[in-house]
């Protein structure tokens, strides 16, 4: 799925309002429509609405909105700051319309200090959406402080009001804190960012059916990975195949301390199913390997340190996983990147190895795949002051040394050599755990090797990565649940993308 800027957003509006055709308030219509179905779908004990409009066409959502729930049976009132400002269009229409209802009553923001907000009461935010053209001043950021310090629920129509959608929050900006984020037909970039996290709550995207040819017209540089495209890129295992079909992986992991890192990353690989496993390991990870990865071949590289990458090309190399910096690791590995010409998926002390020297950098062969967290990126390529500036330099540094950048967070971000971005939205934060990145280096190698191209290994692997954390949270609980939980819950994801690709009888 495409992210659009506001401006897009805005023409995407007009497109659909001219080529469907439909007439702008019918438009306005069917985003409200699908706000008071969510809302009435979901909300079972807060059966009062108090909706907060503004002047624009978010107000006029929120306006239509508040027409809508009260008919499903809900009490509501509607604040707008003064009835003397200048409406939207649409929005006046909506409010003409409402004033025919003498059931909702449409207060001042100066009322809200009366005003009974109990606990079946929720607060609706309509005040700004993608029309926000500056921070929150004034009687806004009053009446937007005043409802974030009540304890109702929270629910925001497209956007919380006071967040920009296409550049990052400043420290000092007031913003509206919902727990529920009602937003039309595609994601907004801030959504996925770190800074915005705290202001959005859980984002369910609404679809109100804007243009598709609008849509697949139009070229944007950052995207979120679907299940449309998994669908596209996920192949199904071929009854008529053998295990020389599906690659051969060479995890190189472990040192004394670390092999568990070994472990969990050669386990993802099996369970992401390439056809033969080897794991280069130190010999003092033998036992361990050989006993709970049984499938998997071992060779030795050294005794609690890998000190010898004798690697083959034709293998598919994922290197990092607990594999430490010892000096003699480190001469081997630099010796080995700079002999070796076949795209790898370098991890956490591959990258803090190269990362010593800039000038490592350009040993990497091009289309490899590397999977840094944020600490590491900062030691790869250097201190960024926020994480949109962070992917502005993972896009030029990926374009600059042709390699693929997985910059791993809440919602990873994969970067492709053309500099384009897609935003993951499976996982949840029980992947914040030691091992959680060892794994992800297992599922990459593992569909690298069965021949997925470097791309879709990256959009399938963070996914699959993702959605097995999931399935783990639901059975576990993201406390306790831990990484082999989602090592064992990727057969779960498998069994439901194969059943996506059966054709139905
Ligand atoms: N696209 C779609 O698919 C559909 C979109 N729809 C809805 O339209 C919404 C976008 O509507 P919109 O363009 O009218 O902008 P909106 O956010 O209401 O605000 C604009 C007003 O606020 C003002 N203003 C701005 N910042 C301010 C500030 N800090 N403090 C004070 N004032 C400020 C600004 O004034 P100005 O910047 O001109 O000074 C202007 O008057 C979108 O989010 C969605 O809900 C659906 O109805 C249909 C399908
Ligand atoms: N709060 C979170 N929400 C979603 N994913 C997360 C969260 N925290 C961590 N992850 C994921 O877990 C993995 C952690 O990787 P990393 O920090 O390298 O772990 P380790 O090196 O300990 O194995 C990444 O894929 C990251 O995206
Ligand atoms: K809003």
């Amino acid at each position: 799925m495409k992210i659009f800027t506001a401006e897009q957003i805005r023409a995407w509006d007009q497109f659909t309002i001219s080529h469907e055709p439909v007439p702008s308030i019918q438009l306005m219509e069917r985003a409200s429509i699908a706000v008071a179905h969510w809302i009435s779908e979901n909300c079972k004990y807060h059966r009062k609405a108090v909706v907060f409009c503004g002047n624009g066409n978010n107000g006029g959502d929120g306006i239509a909105v508040a027409r809508m729930l009260y008919q499903k049976g809900f009490d509501v009132d509607v604040f707008v700051n003064n009835l003397k400002e200048k409406f939207s269009h649409d929005a006046l229409v909506n409010l003409k319309r409402l004033r025919d209802i003498s059931g909702i009553s449409i207060k001042k923001f100066s009322d809200i200090d009366d005003y009974n907000f109990d606990d079946k009461t929720m607060i609706v935010d309509a005040l700004f959406g993608t029309g926000l053209s500056r921070s929150l001043e004034g009687e806004y950021k009053e009446v937007v402080n005043q409802l974030n310090a009540k304890k109702n629920i929270k629910i925001s129509i497209d956007v919380p009001s006071g967040l920009p959608t296409d550049k990052i929050i400043e420290n000092k900006d007031c913003v509206f804190n919902a727990d529920y984020t009602l937003s039309f037909q595609s994601w907004k970039r801030t959504f996925l960012h770190p800074e915005a996290g705290e202001y959005t709550g859980k984002v369910f995207i609404l679809d109100i059916d804007l243009s598709k040819e609008y849509a697949e017209s139009v070229a944007a540089e950052y995207n979120v990975i679907d299940d449309h495209l998994i669908d596209s890129i996920f192949q199904p295992r071929k009854e008529f195949s053998h295990k020389g079909t599906y690659g051969k992986v060479m995890m190189i992991a472990g040192s004394y301390g670390k092999v568990g890192a070994a472990v969990l990353a050669t386990k993802s690989a099996l369970k992401t199913g390439a056809g033969l496993t080897f794991t280069l390991a130190p010999e003092c990870g033998y036992e361990i390997l050989q006993t709970s990865c049984p499938e998997a071949m071992f060779f030795a590289g050294g005794k609690e340190h890998i000190e010898n990458f004798d690697v083959d090309e034709n293998m598919t190399c994922g290197i990092g996983p607990g594999l430490g910096t010892h000096p003699q690791t480190e001469k081997s590995f630099l010796n080995f990147l700079k002999g070796y010409n076949t795209p790898l998926i370098l991890d956490a002390d591959a990258l803090n190895m190269i990362s010593k020297d800039s000038k490592n950098l350009k040993f990497i062969p091009e289309k490899s795949i590397l999977t840094p967290h944020p600490k590491e990126f900062e030691r790869l390529f250097g201190k960024t002051d926020n994480s949109f500036d962070r992917l502005e330099l993972a896009r030029e540094k990926a374009k600059e040394l042709h390699v693929y950048i997985v910059l791993k967070d809440h919602h990873t971000q994969i970067i492709n050599p053309k500099g384009e971005v897609y935003y993951n939205i499976t996982g949840n934060a029980g992947l914040a755990k030691g091992g959680s990145g060892d794994i992800l280096t297992g599922i990459l190698t593992s569909l690298l090797a069965q021949g997925y191209s470097e791309e879709d290994t990256c959009i399938l692997g963070v996914w699959l990565h993702g959605k097995a954390a999931d399935f783990a949270s639901e059975k576990y609980s993201k406390e306790s649940m831990l990484p082999t939980d989602v090592i064992n819950e990727l057969g779960s994801v498998f069994k439901e993308l194969n059943k996506r690709t059966e054709k139905d009888l």
